[in-house]
């Protein structure tokens, strides 16, 4: 099942440099490998904002919601949704 998933990513104004930088590289690497293993298929930043257009291929609702819980900016994120489906129109005939 493809999403669309917007992220939009707001760190407390006194949160320490050395902690934002973990999160931040810990979020990387996992973001990472969640687009090597195929999940995350497209992952965009949105110009002029700290956040970004991603799209998931996952089995479930429930995957995409166990997988968005584990990123490390989770907790600092808002996360709006989407669900894809085929457009009659596509020419892509090789997605889901
Ligand atoms: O920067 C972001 O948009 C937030 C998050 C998503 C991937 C990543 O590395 O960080």
């Amino acid at each position: 099942m493809l999403f669309h998933v917007k992220m939009t990513v707001i760190l407390p104004a006194d949160m320490d440099p050395a902690v934002a930088t973990k999160l931040k590289a810990d979020e990387k690497e996992l973001a990472q490998r969640l687009q090597r293993e195929g999940q995350w298929r497209h992952l965009w930043r949105i110009a002029g904002h700290y956040a970004n257009y991603s799209v998931f291929d996952v089995p479930s609702v429930e995957a995409l919601h166990d997988t968005l819980m584990l990123l490390p900016l989770f907790p600092y994120m808002e996360i709006e949704i989407d669900g894809l489906c085929r457009h009659p129109s596509s020419i892509h005939t090789d997605d889901r």
